[in-house]
C-alpha cells in the first residue's frame, strides 16, 4: 500500500478474529514501533506482545483489578455492601475483554529522567509507538484498534503487567484479521482545525 493511501484510509476495526499477525508481520509491526520520533532516543516505551494463554493471564488480572477496585469502594462508603448481581456482572464483562481479539500489544511508558525531555513528551512518543503499529497493520491487510478505558489507568493492571512506579499505559492495541469487510469511512474536513499564518 502507498505511504499516502495508508496515511488516508487508515481506520480502526473494532470486531477482530483470527489470524494474528504471524511471527515475520509482528516483527514488522514491533519494529514500526520502534521507529517513531524519539527526543534524545530514550526510546521511553515498552511493548506487551499477548496472546494464546496471554489473553486468559491478563483477563485474570482485570478481574483482580476490578475486584479489589469494586472492594475497595465498597468499603470506603460506610454501610453499603456490593450489590452481588452489578459485581458478577462487571467481572464477566472485564474477563471477556482481552478476547476481543487474538493479539493484544499493551504499549506503556518506560520514563527516563531526562533535563530536555519532560514526561509529556516521552508520552506522546509511547502514543506515536501505537499509531505507527496500527498503521503498519493496517498495510499488511490485519485490523486493528487502540482502545484504553479504566483498565488503563489502573495500578493494579500497571503493577501486574510489571511497570515501574509512575509509568503510563498508552494504549492497548488490539489486533486481527477483521470479522468482515470494512465500510471505509468518510475523510474528515480539516478546516475547522487549522489556522494559517502566512
Ligand atoms: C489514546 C486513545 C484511547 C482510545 N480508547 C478507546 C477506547 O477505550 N474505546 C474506544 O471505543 N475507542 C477508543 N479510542 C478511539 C479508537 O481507537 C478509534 O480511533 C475511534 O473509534 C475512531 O475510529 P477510527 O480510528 O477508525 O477513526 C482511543 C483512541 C486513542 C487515541
Amino acid at each position: 500500500m502507498d505511504a499516502i493511501e495508508l496515511l488516508l484510509q487508515r481506520q480502526s476495526t473494532p470486531m477482530l478474529t483470527d489470524p494474528a499477525p504471524n511471527k515475520a508481520d509482528l516483527s514488522t509491526l514491533l519494529s514500526a514501533g520502534m521507529r517513531v520520533p524519539d527526543h534524545a532516543g530514550l526510546k521511553p516505551w515498552h511493548f506487551h506482545v499477548i496472546s494464546g494463554a496471554g489473553l486468559q493471564r491478563l483477563s485474570d488480572l482485570y478481574v483482580a483489578a476490578t475486584t479489589i477496585d469494586l472492594t475497595t469502594k465498597a468499603g470506603l462508603l460506610e454501610g453499603t455492601s456490593i450489590d452481588e448481581d452489578a459485581f458478577n456482572e462487571k467481572i464477566a464483562k472485564v474477563a471477556k475483554m482481552p478476547f476481543r481479539a487474538p493479539m493484544m500489544i499493551v504499549i506503556s511508558t518506560q520514563y527516563v529522567e531526562h533535563n530536555k525531555v519532560p514526561q509529556q513528551e516521552q508520552l506522546i512518543a509511547a502514543g506515536c509507538c501505537a499509531q505507527a503499529m496500527q498503521m503498519a497493520a493496517f498495510s499488511l491487510g490485519y485490523g486493528a484498534m487502540w482502545r484504553t478505558g479504566d483498565l488503563a489507568y489502573n495500578e493494579t493492571v500497571k503493577t501486574g503487567l510489571g511497570l515501574a512506579a509512575g509509568n503510563d499505559i498508552a494504549g492497548f492495541l488490539y489486533l486481527g484479521t477483521p470479522t468482515k469487510a470494512p465500510h471505509s469511512k468518510p475523510a474528515k474536513d480539516f478546516q475547522a482545525n487549522v489556522t494559517y499564518w502566512n
